[in-house]
């Protein structure tokens, strides 16, 4: 998907809510693990009773791999379904990959035309060698982690060298890269304060913002100091939608989760064309 037709996305749904499909088979509801995919099963009811307040979906493949052979089956089963029945939907593989430049060309292949996610987000602790295979493929978007959401954020990605903090750096650099139109960056809610000074280094690019709801990051804050002229924003909430009850009827819950947050980012949005 382009970045143009991710805006207009944006745009149609007054929305630039990423939902977290990061299913756990200890917290989905007991009645499910009697289906034959459980987190398949899970993922789709969540999937149908959310998609009309939300641009894009955000599986973390960490709680798939957990799973061994059924866990990436629901994986792939998830994915196709999103591409065929919502294909105006925006995906992520939250995998957090990068290796060298061979290893990288095989996770690239596996995540952005295997199963045809329209981007992985990608560690840039390897360097340019390690980001380039992902940025090689056409009409898909690499996510590097520039500063993330959890405390640990601060024993490496704040650190100076040459007085610029890293993660500062990792944006600087990537922005001289082939292909850098093809980058996004993770920044979390939790560091919100330091949006306006990241939005400055990449007024146009768009963040993947992990961090409101569960961990406490607040979505105002991200909008006012991190939103750019052409929104820029992916706003992703896991836990805090899909988790919002454990009763049967809870697709429904988490829809009405996902409808507050549609409602405040369209009022954020609103405040873009005045
Ligand atoms: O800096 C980061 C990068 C990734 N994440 C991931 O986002 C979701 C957040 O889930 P919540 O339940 O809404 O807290 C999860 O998949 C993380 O692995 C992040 O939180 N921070």
């Amino acid at each position: 998907m382009t970045t143009q037709a991710l805006l207009e996305q944006i745009h149609k749904k007054k929305s630039f809510l990423c939902i977290g499909l990061d299913t756990d088979l200890e917290k989905i509801p007991t009645y499910l693990l009697s289906e034959e995919d459980p987190m398949f099963a899970f993922n789709k009811e969540i999937i149908d009773a959310t998609h009309h307040f939300a641009v894009a979906y955000k599986i973390n493949t960490a709680f798939y791999e957990a799973q061994g052979r059924k866990g990436w089956k629901a994986l792939n089963k998830t994915i196709e379904y999103l591409n065929a029945e919502y294909p105006e939907i925006f995906t992520i593989a939250d995998a957090k990959r990068g290796d060298i430049g061979n290893t990288s060309a095989m996770y690239a292949k596996a995540f952005l035309q295997e199963m045809a996610f329209d981007s992985v987000t990608v560690a840039p602790y390897m360097g340019k060698d390690s980001v380039e295979p992902f940025l090689a493929i056409r009409d898909k978007h690499t996510i590097l982690l520039a500063l993330t959401s959890n405390e640990g954020a601060f024993d490496f990605q704040t650190l100076k060298t040459d007085g610029v903090e890293l993660y500062k750096k990792v944006i600087e650099t990537s922005k001289t890269w082939e292909n850098s139109e093809r980058l996004m960056y993770v920044v979390g809610a939790t560091k919100a304060e330091h949006l306006a000074e990241i939005r400055k280094l990449i007024p146009d690019s768009f963040l993947l913002v992990p961090g409101v709801g569960a961990q406490g990051g607040s979505l105002e804050d991200v909008c006012k100091y991190g939103m750019g002229k052409n929104v820029g924003l992916l706003v992703n909430s896991s836990r805090g939608i899909i988790y919002a009850s454990e009763t049967s009827n809870f697709a429904e819950i988490a829809a009405a989760k996902a409808e507050v947050m549609q409602r405040e980012m369209a009022a954020q949005l609103s405040k873009l064309h005045q």
